[in-house]
């Protein structure tokens, strides 16, 4: 009955991989839902079979009474941010100034919640939010939900894997019609709903959020080999995780303008927020050598979209003299 069972979960959690990592789904939901039930049935039976690699495990159903507190292994800092050219060209000069010729890699600066994923031996133990930096709340059971998280890793590895988990558009306007049809208080955006969804207390509810992730760094990098940034993303593809496809190698900040005006215009087509572009300095030893500030990396600046303006509609009130 274990090797039943335990076929059954390596299946499940490849489909998973499949639709919500590669988006190249191999079998239709119904197919999943139904090896998805018999499973659940089977670890009813033989509960001892329930590991934390189980797929069973993303359906929620741990009710917590509050979020324990979670000391990162190594802090989760935050960037310094660049509003305009000007800021840019000031970046560019700091790091060449220090360490001379560079390469950039650009990526899209996701709005969402900074999450922090702890792997010990290939196996998904702990998922916390950033808090101050140095602790964060422990939400593993709500990140168990985002089908995009890798219960398991190919390889047998112990890493924190660094991302951005969030709401896609659709699941937002899609929560805010059926929080609208109840009666009840709308989220402001969908930022706001992921970190919402994230802080629930009852993990049931937090699957229902339809909730997904992109993952930008590991913490102990010299553990998977990489010498760049852009090589680190592609080893976080293999391993498993969920990258964002839009980030582009460049050498010059003349190239990083011209991707944020991309960007610029074309960020409504993308099925997530955005809130700006980060761009890091691409080499992980010139990093190193750039080092940090005591809240932020030297080796990255955000740039933040100008604050779209609200247009509010201005009711033109009929005034009654
Ligand atoms: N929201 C994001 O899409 C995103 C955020 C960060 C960070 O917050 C971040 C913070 C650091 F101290 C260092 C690198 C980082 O890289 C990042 N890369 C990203 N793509």
């Amino acid at each position: 009955m274990e090797e039943k069972i335990k076929s059954l979960q390596e299946r499940l959690n490849r489909y998973n991989y499949e639709y919500h990592v590669l988006d190249a789904p191999t079998i239709p939901d119904s197919e999943y839902d139904k090896l998805l039930h018999e499973l659940i049935e089977l670890e009813e039976q033989h509960p001892e079979f329930r590991t934390a690699a189980s797929p069973t495990v993303r359906v929620g159903g741990e009710v917590l009474d509050r979020f324990e507190k979670v000391a990162h292994d190594t802090p989760m800092l935050s960037l310094g941010n660049a509003f305009n050219e000007e800021d840019l060209r000031a970046f560019d000069k700091r790091v060449r100034d220090s360490v001379g010729d560079v390469e950039y890699v650009c990526e899209l600066k996701i709005d969402g919640l900074a999450v922090s994923l702890k792997y010990v031996d290939g196996v998904f133990v702990q998922g916390a939010t950033r808090g101050d930096g140095t602790i964060g709340e422990d939400i593993t059971s709500n990140l168990r939900t985002i089908k995009a998280v890798p219960l398991t890793l190919k390889e047998p590895m112990s890493f924190e894997a660094r991302g951005e988990a969030y709401m896609p558009k659709r699941s937002f306007q899609r929560l805010n019609e059926a929080k609208e049809a109840r009666g009840e208080a709308l989220f402001q955006n969908p930022r706001n709903a992921a970190a919402g969804s994230l802080r629930q207390l009852d993990s049931k509810l937090a699957a229902e959020r339809n909730l997904s992730i992109f993952l930008y760094s590991v913490n102990d990098l010299a553990q998977i080999e990489a010498t760049t940034q852009g090589e680190a993303l592609d080893i976080l593809d293999d391993l498993g995780f969920r990258t964002n496809k839009e980030r582009r190698l460049v050498r010059s900040i003349d190239e990083v303008i011209e991707y944020i005006e991309y960007w610029t215009t074309h960020r409504a087509d993308l099925d997530y927020d955005i809130d700006g572009i980060v761009i890091k300095v691409n080499d992980l030893e010139t990093q190193e050598q750039l080092g940090y500030t005591v809240k932020s990396p030297r080796w990255a600046v955000a740039y933040k979209f100008p604050a779209e303006e609200v247009v509010t509609e201005i009711l033109d009130i009929e005034l009654t003299v």
